[in-house]
């Protein structure tokens, strides 16, 4: 029997000793003792009952989520600051996100240029490279590398293999990467193989959740756009990307020479694994060419000259801190289209699509309710053990480098890869996306295309358009319009739309749905700053159904100028 149990019983025994003693003592008792009872209790009977309600009462899940969900915690880590200082978006769409003392704006070529800087003469400008790092957060992780001699033996080494030549074309020098000497690299525009230059000629980055099968199953009704062997190839994640191949190499190598410099203090394991990271993640390597093309139908492709191929991986948007770079190395001149979502609406997606989806493919669902579930991804966000993040903590005047968020960003999805709560910071991620294209010498106006589902779903003429605009953009060659507007429109309309109600999912709340929107407020409102338009507000209150395709139309129609431009194939082949 269990101590409570017990207990239980001796005071039913002792509750019968009570109960006889007591009827006699009843009988016994005086007026007078009545009456001095009553006199106490009309006394101290308020006294309890206000000590009764003051007493603390344990938090309410909702109350909960409200205290892990705040600005103060979540909003502090991941967003440099409070919004709007010193967070500024320019009118050319860069984000200052730190103040420096001189107010000076940092932009891509401010970084290419000290980068080129650091590259003719390195050993002098340590000192400097110091001092510019402590005057401007930006400074790049990179140019702390370039003062390093393990990164100058490596770069050095790198270089003196055949295999590992470091491309003299520019554009590759600024997305520093190593790009394998791989034959089918760089096929002839005129060759058999020109193929290859077209594929990827398009990506759908994201957002997970936001409606990203529908849309490739619409534009692959266009018979000149080919989707990838499957939706999701996930080629340029960290999973797909190549990375151990190259990291081995440049491991086994770094491994030898080490050896031979036994003697030297250098050779130690902890900053032999640091190295070994930095080789990875600071030394972008191009992934292969060849093994991208196996993910496509090269048959259908070959045959095909107009034919431009598609994947469409939303995992990209979220994965940026190795994404990006994976892509810019691969195909830089591939177009991109996002996808968004009202930002609580996606959370509650993915929460849905993990509890029932999984569960019907025969994967463990994940055994939590909403709250918890987003409770979970909180506490990961406060909870973060980053340096960068404890460095800058209660320092005001020196808010997060975008190194720092990257960085950040990067231990965050180790943590909790599904990142429900980060996936809809949408700023944030689009941001970077746009900062990398501009360091490769692209105009993300002229590379990127941002939809909202909220404006597909609605269906009609204005959706169709937008569907078959975006065809349009993506197929330099559309000469025939092979597919109609209504053909786009209807495939999206038949994608894979869900219907959780019916697999018995409960209602969002309505106290969670408003917390998660107070989360998400200032971010739309970084979003809607980026893109040039309120309406990324993703207001509530916004009846507005005008579509929002970015960029927008000076005009202020809120369509996009869809400009027809042929595939421009940046990148070591095009001075070839
Ligand atoms: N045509 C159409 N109309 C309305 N809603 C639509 C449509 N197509 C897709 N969806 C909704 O988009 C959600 C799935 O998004 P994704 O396809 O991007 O999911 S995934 O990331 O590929 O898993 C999923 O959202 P939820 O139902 O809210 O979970 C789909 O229902």
């Amino acid at each position: 029997m269990s101590i409570r149990g017990r207990k239980i019983r001796n005071n039913s025994d002792n509750e019968k000793t009570v109960k006889t003693s007591a009827s006699s003592s009843i009988m016994r008792a005086t007026s007078a003792q009545s009456r001095t009872m009553s006199t106490l209790l009309f006394i101290l009977g308020p006294a309890l009952l206000l000590l009764v309600l003051m007493r603390p009462m344990p938090m309410s899940i909702d109350q909960e989520v409200n205290t892990l969900v705040s600005q103060e915690t979540i909003q502090s880590r991941l967003m440099p600051t409070k919004l709007p200082s010193p967070v500024v978006v320019n009118a050319d769409n860069t984000i200052l996100i730190h103040q420096k003392k001189s107010e000076e704006k940092v932009t891509a070529e401010d970084d290419d240029s000290k980068e080129e800087d650091d590259e003719d003469d390195d050993d002098e400008n340590n000192e400097d490279d110091k001092a510019n790092k402590n005057q401007d957060p930006t400074a790049t992780t990179l140019s702390t590398f370039h003062t390093d001699p393990i990164l100058r033996y490596l770069e050095k080494e790198l270089s003196n293999n055949q295999n590992f030549q470091i491309q003299d074309s520019k554009v590759y020098q600024q997305a520093n990467c190593i790009v394998p000497d791989d034959q089918e690299f760089c096929p002839s525009p005129d060759s058999d193989d020109a193929w290859r230059l077209r594929t990827p000629g398009f990506l759908i980055i994201g957002a997970k959740k936001a409606g990203t099968t529908s849309f490739w199953q619409s534009l692959t009704q266009h018979p000149d756009i080919v989707g990838a062997s499957r939706k999701e190839i996930l080629f340029f994640t960290q999973v797909q990307f190549d990375f151990a191949k190259y990291t081995k190499m440049v491991d086994e190598r770094l491994a030898q020479r080490m050896t031979e410099l036994s003697d030297d203090k250098l050779v130690d394991s902890d900053l032999f694994q640091h190295y070994a990271n930095a080789s990875a993640f600071q030394i972008r390597v191009a992934p292969s060419r060849a093994d991208l093309v196996t993910n496509f139908p090269r048959k259908t492709l070959r045959n095909r000259p107009n034919a431009v191929s598609l994947d469409a991986t939303p995992e990209y948007l979220f994965n940026f801190p190795t994404s990006i770079k994976a892509i810019m190395c691969t195909c830089p001149w591939v177009k991109i289209i996002i996808i968004l979502r009202n930002p609580t609406d996606r959370v509650w997606s993915h929460y849905n699509f993990l509890q029932h989806v999984r569960t019907n493919n025969g994967k463990p669902p994940i055994n939590m309710s909403f709250e918890q579930f987003i409770l979970k991804d909180a506490k990961t966000m406060s909870t973060l053990d980053i340096s960068s993040f404890q460095k800058t903590e209660g320092k005001d005047e020196q808010a997060l480098s975008e190194e720092d968020i990257v960085e950040a960003w990067f231990e965050y999805k180790q943590e909790f890869p599904e990142g429900p709560l980060g996936r809809s910071m949408y700023a944030l991620q689009i941001h970077q996306w746009f900062k990398e294209l501009r360091r490769i010498g692209r105009d993300p106006k002229n590379a990127v295309r941002i939809v909202r589902l909220e404006d597909l779903k609605r269906g009609g003429k204005k959706a169709a358009q937008i569907l078959n605009e975006l065809a349009d953009w993506v197929l330099p060659n559309d000469k025939h319009n092979a597919t109609s507007p209504i053909e786009y429109l209807d495939a999206f309309r038949h994608g894979m739309k869900t219907n959780y109600t019916k697999l018995g999912s409960p209602q969002l709340s309505q106290d969670t749905k408003d917390i998660l929107d107070r989360l998400y407020a200032p971010h739309n409102e970084l979003l809607a700053r980026l893109l040039g338009d309120e309406r990324w507000r993703y207001s509530r209150d916004d009846t507005d159904e005008q579509p929002l395709v970015w960029p927008a139309n000076k005009g202020g129609e809120g369509n996009a100028v869809f400009e027809r431009t042929s595939i421009d194939q940046k990148g070591p082949c095009a001075s070839r």
